[in-house]
């Protein structure tokens, strides 16, 4: 039995999502921009799944743009921002936001933009009052994301972008982790571009909409044919399209549902916190996303927990060093200043739809012997521990 907890890095395919897009992989393989009616009918597809992925935001259709992913919605939306204003260079974000957004602002400010990089307190929330004394009428950008991928942590962007509109600056929000975890309804907001990634909500890798507001003056970040309204070169990925469509659909429906879903992880983080000594949630003061769990277990490494947790087929992940392939501990929990013990032994489990109480129940059952087998090998047991005082040996992991 495979306990898929790791949905934030993706989901699994709806098996009604496969069947809406299998047609178009199979049967009806035209260029929906070709005059006949054998591509016009794929064109129509498009078009009902624009309609989908606008009704899940309270967006109009023309507002959809489809691309291949949220990076690339990311990179699109600050090329697009930079280009509308392009007499101001400065871009505020914060520290805690996913790679596709923080290395395109290293790469700016190496070209002579000034980035702002919002920090957030131990709970991983910004301040608002930190993002009115950083902004100025020279700001082009502020982009934030509107749920942390590793804490599930929500940051509150209306009234962030609020105070970006009123100094002239374009507002983006990488909402890739939000969209179809928590309502949102841009027909009234402050939000001039949102990035949303497919295979976080049940559709396939591969294929992600930008939300471009009516009016925004934008400019595309891939040129080429006409696709897209001008906004996106490229002959569409069809089937991803309808994909995404259908998934938005099913989203949409499921809405109102998702607390069953933060009842389930609930049970899950109360379960560990009762029966495990020595752990804390990362993020739990802060409004978070009703399918995020991320708890720190003390004195030992996450990835000597996910080792064993893979043992027993359960999947989830860790922001830490190792997995992500770099020497250091995750960013965002270096962020929120937590101690080493944490950082280095933090494990997230993220939820969906999918998940049943049955694993749910497995995790709780393995987890505690997994914690006391790994202490029990630990020398570093307590927080006086000599290692814990060394800041250099942090680097070595
Ligand atoms: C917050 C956030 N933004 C952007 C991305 C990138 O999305 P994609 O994998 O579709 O490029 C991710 C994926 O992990 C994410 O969690
Ligand atoms: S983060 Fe991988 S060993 Fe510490």
């Amino acid at each position: 039995m495979v306990v898929y907890l790791d949905n934030n890095a993706t989901t699994c395919v709806d098996p009604a999502v496969l069947d809406a897009m299998l047609p178009y992989l199979r049967d009806f393989y035209g260029n929906p921009s070709s005059m006949h009616s054998f591509g016009g009918q794929v064109g129509a597809a498009l078009e009902n799944a624009r309609a989908e992925v606008a009704a899940l935001l309270g967006a109009e259709d023309t507002e959809i743009v489809f691309n291949s992913c949220g990076s690339e919605g990311n990179n699109t939306a600050i090329h697009a921002a930079l280009a509308a204003q392009p007499e101001k260079r400065h871009i505020i974000t914060t520290q805690v936001e996913h790679p596709a957004i923080l290395s395109v602002c290293k790469h700016l400010e190496k070209k002579g933009y000034t980035v702002t990089y919002l920090s957030v307190d131990g709970t991983g929330q910004i301040d608002l009052m930190e993002l009115e004394a950083a902004i100025t009428g020279g700001t082009a950008l502020v982009t934030m994301m509107m749920a942390n991928n590793e804490t599930g942590v929500v940051f509150p962007v209306e009234a962030a972008g609020a105070i970006a509109k009123s100094y002239g600056a374009t507002f983006h929000v990488d909402a890739v982790q939000a969209v179809g975890k928590l309502p949102i309804n841009l027909s009234n907001s402050t939000i001039d571009m949102l990035t949303l990634s497919g295979h976080k909500l049940h559709a396939p890798k591969g294929i992600g909409a930008l939300y471009v507001r009516r009016g925004f003056r934008f400019r595309p970040f891939l040129l080429g044919g006409h696709q897209e309204r001008g906004r996106r070169a490229g002959t569409q990925n069809v089937a991803g399209i309808v994909a995404l469509g259908k998934a938005a659909a099913i989203a949409r429906q499921h809405l109102p549902s998702v607390l069953q879903e933060a009842a389930l992880r609930d049970t899950l983080e109360t379960g560990l916190l009762q029966t495990i000594p020595d752990c804390e949630v990362n993020g739990g003061g802060s409004p978070r996303l009703p399918n995020t769990s991320n708890i720190g277990f003390k004195y030992i490494e996450g990835e000597a927990i996910l080792y064993m947790l893979n043992r027993e087929g359960i999947c989830a992940s860790s922001g830490s060093a190792c997995t992500s392939g770099s020497l250091e501990p995750s960013h965002v929990l270096t962020s929120m200043g937590l101690p080493y013990t944490i950082l280095h032994g933090s494990i997230r489990f993220s939820l969906s739809r999918f998940t049943t109480v049955a694993e749910v129940n497995h995790v709780l059952q393995v987890m505690p012997g997994i914690v006391r087998r790994l202490r029990e090998m630990s020398p570093f047991n307590n927080d006086q521990a000599d290692w814990l005082q060394g800041r250099d040996l942090v680097n070595q992991h």
